[in-house]
C-alpha cells in the first residue's frame, strides 16, 4: 500500500506556496510512489460536511513553480480547534481519506492548529509560511524576499517623485508586529528614516530629520512597518474581524504619521500604503529555491517518519523543530540586530531621539 499524504495551505497567501506544493508532491511521488491529496481552502477543506480535496499528480504540479498564490486556495479563518465537534469532523475526514500524514504549509496560527491535531493523533509535518518572516524558530521564510523586492521597488519609484516635488514620502509596509520587511526594504531602497514596531518613534526626531534633509537634499523617504507606533502612542488598527482567531488587522500608520508630521514641516508630506501587492505575484528566484528546499525537506521528514515537527532554516541550514516549540510568540527584530547598527552607523534614522 503506497503512503497517502494530504497537503494544505493555511493563512494569508504568500509567494512560494505553489513551489512548496510542487516540491512536496514531486519528492513524494518520485521517492516513494506516495499518493498526494491536495486539500482546498486550508483547514476549511477538511471541516465541511464532506472533504473538499483533489489528487495531485505530476501534471497537476507542473508549471506552478513561479506562480504566486496557492493552487489549493487558503483560509485565514477556518479553525478545526474552534470546537470539539469541528476537531472530530476534521480528524474523521482525514481518516476516511486514508491520510497517513498531513503537510500543513502555514503561519503561526496554522502551526497551532497542526500541533493540536497532532496531539489528537494525526501525524503532521509543518512548513513555515510568512511574508513577515516572523515565525519562531526559522530565520528566513519564503515570500519574505519577494515582499522586500516589491517594497524596495516602490521606495525607488517614490524617490524620483519625492525629489521632483521636494516632498516627504512615507511608505507603509506589512509585517504585523515584526519590522523585518520595513528594515530590509528600507535599507535596500535607501530610505532616510526606517520606523519599526520594535522601536517606538519620536515624532520630533523624525521631523528634525526631514527638516535637515529639506535644507540639503529637498526630500525625505520614510519606510514604516504597519505595527510601528509613536512613543506613548498606540498601534494603528485598520479593522477588527470578530470571527477570526487573530482578529486585529493593522494598517494605516502611514496616514497617522503623515497627519502628525505635516504640521511640523513646511514641505508637503504624502503617504503610500502598499498593502497586498506585497503578497501577490511571482516569487523571486531566492524564494523559489527556499520554498523548493522546504517542500523537499518536508517530504524527507515524512519518509523518515519524523512527525509533529516544522521544517526550519537556522544558521543557513535546513532542519526541523517540534511543533510545540513554534506555537507561542512572534520573531521580532532583536534590538541588538546587526542591521539596526548598520542603519544607524550610515546615518539612517530609526526615529530615535538624536
Ligand atoms: N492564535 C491562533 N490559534 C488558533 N488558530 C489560529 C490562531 N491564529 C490563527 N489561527 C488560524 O490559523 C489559520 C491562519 O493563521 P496563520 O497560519 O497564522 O496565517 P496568517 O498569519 O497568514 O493569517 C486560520 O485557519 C486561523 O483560523
Ligand atoms: O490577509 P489579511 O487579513 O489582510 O492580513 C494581512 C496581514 O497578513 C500579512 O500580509 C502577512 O502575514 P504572514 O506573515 O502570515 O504571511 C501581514 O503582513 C498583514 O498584517
Ligand atoms: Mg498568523
Amino acid at each position: 500500500m503506497p503512503l497517502r499524504i494530504g497537503i494544505l495551505t493555511g493563512g494569508g497567501d504568500c509567494p512560494g506556496l505553489n513551489a512548496v506544493i510542487r516540491a512536496v508532491t514531486k519528492s513524494l511521488l518520485r521517492q516513494c510512489g506516495a499518493e498526494v491529496i491536495g486539500i482546498h481552502d486550508g483547514f476549511g477543506g477538511l471541516m465541511g460536511p464532506a472533504p473538499h480535496v483533489r489528487p495531485l499528480d505530476w501534471a497537476s504540479v507542473s508549471g506552478i513553480l513561479m506562480r504566486g498564490g496557492t493552487i489549493l486556495g487558503t483560509s485565514n479563518r477556518a479553525n478545526p480547534l474552534r470546537s470539539e465537534a469541528d476537531a472530530e469532523r476534521t480528524l474523521a475526514h482525514a481518516h476516511a481519506l486514508g491520510l497517513q500524514a498531513l503537510v500543513v504549509i502555514g503561519g503561526d496560527g496554522s502551526m497551532a492548529i497542526a500541533h493540536g491535531l497532532s496531539q489528537r493523533g494525526l501525524p503532521i509535518v509543518g512548513v513555515p509560511k510568512t511574508i513577515d518572516n516572523d515565525i519562531v524558530g526559522c530565520e528566513r521564510s519564503f515570500g519574505f524576499d519577494t515582499a522586500v523586492a516589491t517594497v524596495t521597488e516602490a521606495i525607488e519609484r517614490l524617490q524620483t517623485t519625492a525629489e521632483s516635488h521636494g516632498r516627504v514620502m512615507i511608505v507603509e509596509t506589512m509585517g504585523r508586529y515584526a519590522g523585518w520587511i520595513a528594515l530590509e526594504a528600507g535599507i535596500a531602497g535607501a530610505a532616510d528614516v526606517i520606523l519599526l514596531p520594535e522601536i517606538d518613534y519620536d515624532i520630533d526626531a523624525v521631523a528634525a530629520v526631514c527638516r535637515a534633509r529639506a535644507q540639503r537634499q529637498r526630500y525625505t523617504l520614510i519606510c514604516i512597518g504597519e505595527g510601528a507606533k509613536p512613543v506613548g502612542g498606540e498601534r494603528t488598527v485598520q479593522a477588527w474581524l470578530p470571527d477570526s482567531p487573530d482578529p486585529v488587522r493593522l494598517g494605516g500608520v502611514a496616514h497617522a504619521l503623515r497627519a502628525a508630521l505635516q504640521p511640523r514641516l513646511d514641505c508637503e508630506v504624502r503617504a503610500t500604503v502598499l498593502g497586498h501587492v506585497q503578497r501577490g505575484g511571482a516569487p523571486t528566484p531566492f524564494d523559489r529555491v527556499l520554498a523548493t528546499q522546504f517542500g523537499n525537506e518536508a517530504a524527507q521528514l515524512i519518509m523518515r517518519g519524523e512527525f509533529n515537527r516544522m521544517v526550519t532554516l537556522r544558521d543557513g541550514r535546513l532542519g526541523s523543530i517540534a511543533l510545540s516549540d513554534v506555537v507561542h510568540g512572534t520573531r521580532q527584530v532583536p534590538l541588538d540586530h546587526p542591521l539596526l547598527r548598520t542603519a544607524r552607523q550610515i546615518g539612517v534614522s530609526l526615529g530615535e531621539p538624536a
